[in-house]
């Protein structure tokens, strides 16, 4: 299979969909690996490293997205790249499409097949793809909230550990899956009063079991998550219901009777966001104030550590990507329900019914794909 690799395009973003580890295992069995040049230089690989594990380097993105089978990235596809996606040919990368039409529909004109990291699972019900972007959103979250707290943010001037003889910063972390676990980890270890809140009570059994003395947890009801949210300093938004919009938890009325400058990472945005008064932001202009609440909503949040993000996404990616380019995606999702369930768009049509849902569109299942 010829297996193309684009460089990002999203504002910020500096991961790629490629290393040069995957290249190397692509072109073992027989691939053919066409890598846009300077596609992997945010990441610190540079196109010497790529042409070494085997990959041809062709000069734009036009080139590569003309001649390969299988497209593979980190974000979705932007307005351009859309554009060029044709009927026979395979995606593979982030979608988010539950929070986003424009791009849902593009996808369905184009008639490729497009396989959402986001909603592969595993035989555990996790998410395998998205979990290690989540593993760094997460740890990345208590940074940024501490950061939007200090004044010159517009936050409310709270330090997150305190100091000797005064509070510390108070933390609500929503969502306990992977991106809350890393937050509360995280802000408990620069010394915050961190609580947990989840719908799951196994989950939060899990949590406390495992974190009993460095947080808290509390089950998400609404009574509970607003009087904890109107005592916190920082929020950090970390739900998820795969595949579909994200529920919203905090009303622009609760902002009015939080504390004034208090901070709102909101790192569920790529789903829509939990709170009301979310709208995605970028590493270029990441905050807004809205009734005195500092928001954070940037939707690729690992494009910040894109060494990092890149080499824990490469890893998690290889198998199903050789799968993909050994079996053609028919096969390999024959053989396999968990990449099945990445199946987002085919052939003109949704087939991720959680996708269909959320947007009010008709869709088919992946099984009715398969039998396209
Ligand atoms: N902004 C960014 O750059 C990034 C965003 N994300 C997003 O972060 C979000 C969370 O991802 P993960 O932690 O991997 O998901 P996860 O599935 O591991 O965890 C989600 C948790 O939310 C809980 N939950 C669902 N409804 C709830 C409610 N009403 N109240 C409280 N808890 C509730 C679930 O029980 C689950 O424990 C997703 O939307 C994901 O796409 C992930 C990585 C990067
Ligand atoms: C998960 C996701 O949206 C990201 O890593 O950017
Ligand atoms: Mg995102």
């Amino acid at each position: 299979m010829k297996v193309g690799c684009v460089r990002e395009i999203k504002a910020q973003e500096y991961r790629v969909g490629l290393t040069p580890e995957a290249v190397t295992e692509l072109a073992a069995r027989g691939h053919e690996v066409l890598i846009e040049s300077g596609a992997g230089a945010g990441s610190g690989y540079d196109d010497g490293h790529y042409k070494e594990a085997g990959a041809r380097i062709l000069r734009d993105a036009e080139g590569v997205f003309a001649a390969s089978d299988m497209i593979v990235k980190v974000k979705e596809p932007q307005a351009e790249e859309r554009a060029m996606l044709r009927r026979d040919q395979l995606l593979f990368t982030y979608l988010h499409l539950a929070a986003d039409l424009d791009q849902t529909r593009d996808l369905v004109k184009s008639g490729a097949t497009c396989i959402a990291y986001e909603t592969v699972t595993d035989r555990n019900g996790a998410l395998p793809l998205l979990a290690p972007m989540s593993e760094v959103a997460g740890k990345l979250a208590p940074q940024m909230g501490a950061w939007a707290m200090q004044k010159a943010n517009g936050g409310c001037g709270v330090l997150m550990g305190g100091v000797a003889g005064v509070a510390p910063a108070k933390v609500v972390v929503i969502g306990g899956g992977v991106v809350g676990t890393q937050a509360a980890r995280v802000a408990a270890g620069m010394g915050a009063d961190v609580t947990i809140l989840d719908r799951s009570i196994p989950r939060l059994r899990q949590l406390d079991e495992l974190y009993g003395g460095l947080f808290r947890t509390a089950y998400s009801s609404k009574a509970t998550t607003e009087a904890l949210v109107y005592k916190a300093d920082l929020v950090i938004g970390a739900v998820l219901i795969p595949g579909a919009k994200a529920p919203k938890l905090i009303t622009r009325a609760m902002l009015g009777r939080m504390k004034p400058g208090a901070v709102i990472v909101d790192v569920a945005i790529d789903q829509g966001g939990c709170t009301e008064t979310s709208h995605a932001t970028t590493h270029d202009d990441p905050i807004y104030e809205i009734d005195g609440v500092i928001h954070y909503c940037v939707a690729n949040m690992p494009g910040a550590v894109a060494r990092t993000a890149t080499q824990a996404l490469g890893n998690a990616t290889l198998p199903f990507l050789l799968e993909l380019a050994d079996k053609g995606w028919k096969r390999a999702c024959a053989e396999d329900p968990h990449l099945l369930n990445g199946l987002n768009v085919h052939a003109g049509q949704i087939t991720c019914p959680a996708v269909g849902r959320a947007l009010g569109l008709p869709f088919i299942t992946g099984s009715d794909a398969l039998a396209m």
